[in-house]
């Protein structure tokens, strides 16, 4: 086991990504604390797997949008488990939207969530670690989209490239605790944040069609990085991105 008894906190735990990895921790040997912004069934399953992996699991509300979120997320994981080892930033949202009209709001929304969510949480669970002073590991969920565009997606990209800076910047302000940041770029993985855009059985072909391995990604495609990057085995890793992605980056031709 790659976390035995550390605890793991993970943004945007209960569905997609944010469930596969929080059951992966588990596996692992963590106890688990997830955020996500509605809670409900989807946060209560991921509940129900992390404990029949013999392992404990909360679940706590907010939109980490809002920078109080993030407080009350970290208290709360300490006051159940006693500190922070380890930090997931995951929630994020991608409403596929044309360029040329894009709504201001949109734009602000999905900046919102997806780049200041990921600073006040990774800012709130940092002065955890700082705090308990015996270091920490955060991993940043980031995205291929941080390497390359998308015509319907000129709002969320640059939120991923920005979720990957801020790993590199957060190195190098956090190394002299012993907390090491690193970043997961996931290529394009099944979950509800893509089901519309990927229904299109054409765009789905495509995307299949690029990709060596020959499948799109799955929800645990990405938890055994994750729990590689947040683990010992990493200890000299910080600054650094691994991309998860099928081999879809470098498929020029
Ligand atoms: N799927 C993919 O192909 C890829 C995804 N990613 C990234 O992975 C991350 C997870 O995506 P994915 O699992 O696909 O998405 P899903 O839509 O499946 O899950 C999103 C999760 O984030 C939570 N969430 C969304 N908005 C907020 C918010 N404002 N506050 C708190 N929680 C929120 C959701 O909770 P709730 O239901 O309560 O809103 C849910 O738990 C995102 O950052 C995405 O950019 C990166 C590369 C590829
Ligand atoms: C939402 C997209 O399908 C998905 O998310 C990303 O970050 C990549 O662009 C994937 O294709």
């Amino acid at each position: 086991m790659l976390l035995k008894d550390k605890v793991v906190l993970i943004t945007g735990g209960s569905r997609g990504i944010g469930a596969a990895v929080a059951v992966e921790m588990a596996k692992q040997g963590a106890d688990v604390a997830i955020n996500s912004n509605s809670g409900g069934a989807a946060a209560a399953e991921v509940i129900a797997a992390v404990e029949a992996h013999g392992r404990r699991c909360i679940s706590v509300e907010g939109d980490v949008a809002l920078p109080e979120t993030a407080t009350a997320f970290v208290n709360a994981a300490v006051e159940a488990f006693g500190r922070v080892d380890v930090f997931v930033s995951n929630a994020g949202i991608c409403p596929f939207h044309a360029f040329l009209d894009m709504p201001a709001e949109t734009l602000k929304r999905t900046m919102e969530v997806n780049l200041h969510g990921a600073y006040f949480m990774t800012q709130a669970a940092a002065n955890q670690m700082v705090k308990q002073g015996n270091g920490g590991a955060i991993v940043a969920i980031s995205s291929i989209s941080a390497l390359v565009g998308g015509e319907f997606q000129t709002h969320y990209t640059p939120t991923k490239a920005g979720v990957h800076s801020l790993m590199q910047s957060c190195a190098i302000a956090l190394g002299r605790h012993g907390i090491r940041c690193n970043s997961v770029l996931p290529g394009t993985i099944l979950t509800d944040i893509n089901r519309d855009d990927l229904s299109d059985p054409a765009k789905r072909e495509y995307m299949e069609g690029r990709i060596p391995l020959g499948r799109l990604g799955q929800p645990e495609d990405i938890g055994g990085a994750v729990a590689f990057l947040a683990s010992d085995m990493a200890a000299y890793v910080t600054g650094a991105a691994l991309l998860v992605d099928g081999g879809a980056f470098v498929n020029l031709q």
